[in-house]
């Protein structure tokens, strides 16, 4: 599914009331809700409406678990880091309980050791708390990266493993980021993606060949659960009026 907005401000309010709802089933069914949190650009105007009084009092943050679907390996206090992101725009102004938050990164461990604790812990609380992930948000690089499945990459033809982290050379740093295999359990991806810039691969993404190693946004393609790609129309300009009329809602 597509939903195409020609307003930022529109779709990060369809963000946030998706997001709540999810929050208020998960919580009312089994008494939590498993949300991974994206990074970049495009989720903070979501974010920081979340954290607005509209949204945050219809979410109970004490029930909510916050994890990432990648990040890139450097300290919260980095700019770069997608969880220092979500701390400032969102998770320092809710009262999520900061035990029920799962950063990937740590000054502890090397990032290959920290993926496969990070996944020992995923199975852990999905083994406690039953499912896997209510809800995953996601965004798209121009070049139809997902999370941190980066085309050409190793990481996008793994089938088992669920964390991963590797050396991503043309950034010189390392990544690390939930696979397909995992991300394709959850109830629900929202995939959140603005700009021109992306609108040729988005149309190779949605109405391409399947290349998964040149595309990797291509992936995501849930078991059983919902994915809608939330974009905007510049975004949207590539994609095919046909596309558009049987996939839009
Ligand atoms: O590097 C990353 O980029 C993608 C896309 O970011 P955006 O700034 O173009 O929205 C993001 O989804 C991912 O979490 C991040 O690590």
């Amino acid at each position: 599914m597509i939903k195409i907005f020609t307003d930022s401000k529109d779709l990060s309010a369809f963000a946030a009331d998706y997001f709540t709802a999810a929050a208020r089933k998960a919580i009312a069914e089994k008494g939590t809700f498993n949300v991974a949190l994206t990074g970049g650009n495009s989720p903070l105007q979501l974010y920081t409406l979340l954290a607005s009084p509209q949204y945050s009092g219809s979410i109970d943050w004490s029930k909510t678990y916050i994890f990432w679907g990648d990040e890139r390996w450097v300290p919260l206090d980095d700019k770069r880091s997608n969880a220092g992101m979500a701390y400032a725009a969102l998770l320092d102004h809710v009262p999520v309980n900061k035990d029920h938050v799962y950063p990937m990164w740590s000054d502890q461990l090397p990032p290959g050791e920290y993926a496969a604790v990070y996944e020992k812990l995923l199975r852990s609380h999905f083994d406690k708390s039953g499912g896997t992930f209510d809800l995953i948000l996601l965004g798209m690089g121009e070049d139809g990266h997902t999370a941190s499945l980066f085309p050409g990459t190793q990481v996008t033809r793994e089938q088992h493993t669920w964390v991963k982290a590797y050396y991503l050379n043309p950034q010189q740093m390392y990544r690390i980021t939930l696979t397909a295999p995992l991300i394709n359990l959850a109830d629900r991806i929202m995939v959140i993606t603005f700009g021109e810039n992306k609108s040729d691969a988005l149309a190779h993404v949605l109405e391409g060949k399947r290349d998964t190693i040149t595309y990797p946004a291509q992936l995501l393609q849930p078991e059983k659960g919902e994915l809608i790609w939330a974009i905007d129309d510049k975004a949207a300009a590539a994609l095919s009026p046909d596309y558009i009329k049987t996939n839009g809602i």
